[in-house]
C-alpha cells in the first residue's frame, strides 16, 4: 500500500499573511523555476542530526543559542561580518559551555534570513509614502520607488547570499578557526577592553589550563577542534521555501533545504493560515513564535497540526512576551502546554517583546529588560520544573550603537553613532558576552 503523496503547495489556498505584491508574476515564475532547480544549502540528515540535539533540548540536557542579524542584507555576505558573526555565537556559547556547564546548540539567524514581517506595508517620510522595506529578499533599504519595488530576482540573490554565508560559516566552524585553542583569539579587537571581555578573558585562561590538563592526560577529541553550527530564517516568503523545498532520498519525506531550521515568525502562525499548512509538511526542525495574546489553546492547536507525532525536536516553542509581561503570561502557557504531555522545546525570545523609539526616533532595546525577560523566563520554568531551553536573540560581531545600556554603557544620546541595522536594534557583541554570563549565571543558580 503506497502512502498518500504530500501535498507540499495545499497552503496556496489559504491566506498568506505578509507576502510581497509582486508587480510581476511571469518573473516570480521564472525566478521560483531557478530556484527549484538549485541544489541544496543543507543536507536532510543535517536537519535530522539538528533535530535530535533540539530533542536532548527537550530533554533537558542542552540549551539553544540561536541568535544573528535581524535583517540579513546581501552585502553583509563578507568574511569579515560572517566572521565577526561567528566569533560572537562562539564566545557566548563557550561562556555557556563552560560557566554554565551546558551543551549548548548553536543556530545562526544566519544564511537566509532575509524577509521581514513589518506592522505596516508602507513607509511615509515627509507626506512621501512607498512600499516598506521588506528584507533584501524583497525590496531595497533605499527609500527611493525603485529600490522598494519588490523585485523577484532578489529571491535568487537571497539564495546566493545564503550560500555564500553558509560556506564561510562552515569553513569557519570547522577549519580550525572554532578549536579551542582559538579562544583568546576571539576575544581581540574592541570587546578585549569591555568589562565583559575581561571577564571572559579570565574564563579563557581557565579554559586553556583544563585543555593543556586534558592534553597532559592523552585526550584530544574532535569536538576541542570544530562545532556543529547550523542554520535558520523565518520561512516568511512562501515561495522562496517551497521552492527550496526537496524530497529527501533516504525516507521520500519533504525539507526544507534552504536551512536547517525554520520558524513562523508571530504575525504569521494562524492556525488555518498558509505558513502553518506548509510548516506541517516539511521534517526540518521548526520554531514558532508566541508573543504575550497567545493562548494555551493557541499553543496546544498548533503542537496537534505541526508535532501530531509529539516528535521531541521537531517543534520549539520560542517565547517573545516582553519583560514586563513574561512573569504574568508565560506560567499559563506552559503549565498546560505541558500537562497536554506537548514534547515541545522552550526558547526566549528577549528581543522581541521589548521594542520601544527612543527620542531621536531610534527603534531601541534596553539591555536591562532583554536580562529581566531571560530571568524572568528561568524563574517561570523554575517554578514549573520544566527547562528553560534556549535563547534566541538578535545580535551582530560589529561595535553598533543600537541597544542600549551593557557593561560598556551605550546611552539613548549615543544611538546616532552606529546604527546600522536594517530593521530592529541588535546586541553589540560586548551586550551579547554580557548576555552570555547572565544567563550562565541564571542557568547554574537555579
Ligand atoms: O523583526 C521583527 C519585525 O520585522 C519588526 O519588528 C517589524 O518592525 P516594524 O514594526 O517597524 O514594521
Ligand atoms: C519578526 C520577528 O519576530 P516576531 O515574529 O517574534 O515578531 C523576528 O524574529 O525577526
Amino acid at each position: 500500500m503506497s502512502a498518500e503523496p504530500i501535498n507540499l503547495d495545499s497552503w496556496r489556498d489559504l491566506t498568506a499573511a505578509q507576502q510581497p505584491e509582486w508587480p510581476d508574476r511571469d518573473e516570480l515564475k521564472r525566478v521560483v523555476g531557478k530556484l527549484a532547480a538549485a541544489p541544496p544549502l543543507v543536507f536532510a540528515g543535517e536537519c535530522d542530526q539538528l533535530k535530535s540535539e533540539l530533542a536532548a533540548v527537550v530533554r533537558g540536557e542542552a540549551f539553544v543559542l540561536q541568535g544573528g542579524d535581524c535583517a540579513e542584507t546581501f552585502s553583509g555576505a563578507d568574511a569579515d561580518a560572517v566572521r565577526n558573526k561567528i566569533k560572537t555565537l562562539l564566545q557566548m556559547a563557550i561562556v555557556l559551555t563552560y560557566a554554565g556547564s551546558v551543551p549548548v546548540v548553536k543556530i545562526g539567524r544566519m544564511a537566509g534570513q532575509f524577509a521581514k514581517p513589518r506592522s505596516s506595508s508602507t513607509e511615509t517620510r515627509d507626506g512621501v509614502a512607498l512600499p516598506a522595506y521588506r528584507g533584501d529578499m524583497v525590496n531595497g533599504f533605499e527609500f527611493t520607488p525603485e529600490a522598494r519595488r519588490p523585485d523577484p530576482e532578489r529571491l535568487l540573490r537571497a539564495y546566493h547570499s545564503a550560500a555564500v554565508t553558509l560556506n564561510l560559516a562552515r569553513a569557519f566552524t570547522k577549519g580550525g578557526y572554532a578549536d579551542l585553542r582559538q579562544v583568546h583569539t576571539w576575544n581581540r579587537d574592541f570587546v578585549a577592553e569591555s568589562p565583559a571581555g575581561r571577564r571572559y578573558e579570565q574564563l579563557a585562561r581557565e579554559i586553556d589550563q583544563a585543555l593543556a590538563f586534558m592534553h597532559a592526560c592523552g585526550a584530544n577529541p574532535s569536538e576541542f577542534h570544530s562545532v556543529e553550527f547550523y542554520s535558520s530564517h523565518e520561512a516568511l516568503i512562501l515561495d522562496y521555501d517551497r521552492a527550496l523545498t526537496r524530497i529527501d532520498s533516504r525516507t521520500g519525506l519533504p525539507y526544507d533545504v534552504s536551512a536547517h531550521m525554520v520558524w513562523i515568525g508571530e504575525r504569521t502562525r494562524q492556525l488555518d493560515g498558509a505558513h502553518v499548512d506548509f510548516f506541517s509538511k516539511i521534517r526540518n526542525p521548526i520554531g514558532v513564535k508566541l508573543g504575550p495574546t497567545t493562548s494555551a489553546d493557541d499553543a496546544l492547536a498548533l503542537v496537534r497540526k505541526l508535532n501530531p507525532d509529539n516528535e521531541p525536536g521537531r517543534l520549539t516553542f520560542i517565547t517573545r512576551m516582553g519583560a514586563s509581561k513574561i512573569r504574568d503570561v508565560l506560567p499559563d502557557l506552559v503549565e498546560k502546554v505541558t500537562a497536554g504531555g506537548a514534547q515541545v522545546a522552550w526558547i526566549c525570545d528577549p528581543m522581541h517583546g521589548n521594542t520601544f523609539e527612543a527620542p531621536s526616533g531610534h527603534k531601541t532595546r534596553r539591555l536591562d529588560d532583554v536580562l529581566d525577560e531571560v530571568a524572568g523566563f528561568f524563574e517561570v520554568h523554575r517554578a514549573l520544573g520544566t527547562h528553560p531551553g534556549g535563547i534566541h536573540i538578535e545580535f551582530t560581531g560589529d561595535d553598533v550603537t543600537e541597544c542600549v545600556g551593557g557593561g560598556q554603557p551605550i546611552g539613548e544620546g549615543d544611538l546616532s553613532l552606529r546604527y546600522e541595522t536594517a530593521c530592529d536594534p541588535r546586541l553589540n557583541r560586548s551586550q551579547s558576552l554580557d548576555l552570555a554570563f547572565r544567563v550562565s549565571e541564571l542557568y547554574r543558580s537555579t
